[in-house]
């Protein structure tokens, strides 16, 4: 009587493990609703050792993907530059995106009067500012100031034409560097990145429009 009243409480979380939203309850929930199956099988007249076997491979793959899944949650320290960014032009992303985003950039230094763009180029990255001060010119004529936490080349980058302006450092510039094939690449990995990328970006036009 008591292995029946398991064995109903067992679908009943299977129930509930297919009604939450969250990857981590749904499998803690199914590894718990399995298990509770498990004295319903063996107390049979004769124990039925298939269904067990298989519960126990549902309860072991759920296991495995719910460990990856709480150490991928896990908190991570974030450097004094990435807690900067975190805050700021890559506040859209998780800190364990943006660091696996950073990871795959490069970052470059140039001296003042140093060009970080030039026009009429193909760029083919995605340049991010962190620290001096750029001007964007067209013909010699500023139009625009870069300053830490800007992107830089994003019209290419998202438009895939040629770079609408020169980009000069006023002072030693340091920089991020994206190269399009590496973000490409994530994207088709991590979809999610894409979307968390755009916004950033547009976020950051929105800034510069404001300035
Ligand atoms: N009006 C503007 N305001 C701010 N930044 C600009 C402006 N025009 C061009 N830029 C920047 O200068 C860069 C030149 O290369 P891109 O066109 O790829 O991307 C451009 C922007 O990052």
């Amino acid at each position: 009587m008591l292995t029946v009243a398991l064995f109903f409480f067992a679908n009943i979380l299977f129930c509930l493990a297919y009604m939450v939203r969250d990857m981590a309850y749904l499998r803690a929930i199914t590894i718990l609703a399995a298990s509770s199956t498990l004295p319903y099988f063996y107390f049979q007249a004769s124990p039925l050792y298939s269904a067990m076997v298989w519960q126990v491979a549902f309860i072991v793959i759920n296991a495995f993907n719910l460990t990856a899944l709480l150490l991928q949650r896990r908190p991570i320290k974030l450097t004094e530059q990435e807690t900067w960014l975190q805050q700021t032009t890559l506040r859209l992303l998780k800190p364990r995106k943006m660091r696996r985003l950073l990871r795959l950039a490069e970052t470059h230094e140039i001296e003042k009067g140093e060009l970080l763009i030039e026009k009429g180029q193909e760029l083919n990255a995605l340049l991010l500012i962190l620290s001096g001060h750029a001007q964007v010119e067209i013909n010699q004529q500023q139009r625009a100031n870069l300053y830490p936490g800007d992107f830089a080349g994003e019209m290419s980058f998202i438009s895939h034409k040629l770079t609408s302006a020169d980009v000069v450092a006023e002072e030693p510039v340091r920089y991020l560097v994206w190269p399009a094939h590496t973000l490409e690449r994530l994207y088709l990995r991590d979809p999610d990145m894409k979307y968390a990328l755009q916004g950033a970006i547009g976020m950051d036009m929105a800034n510069k429009l404001a300035r």
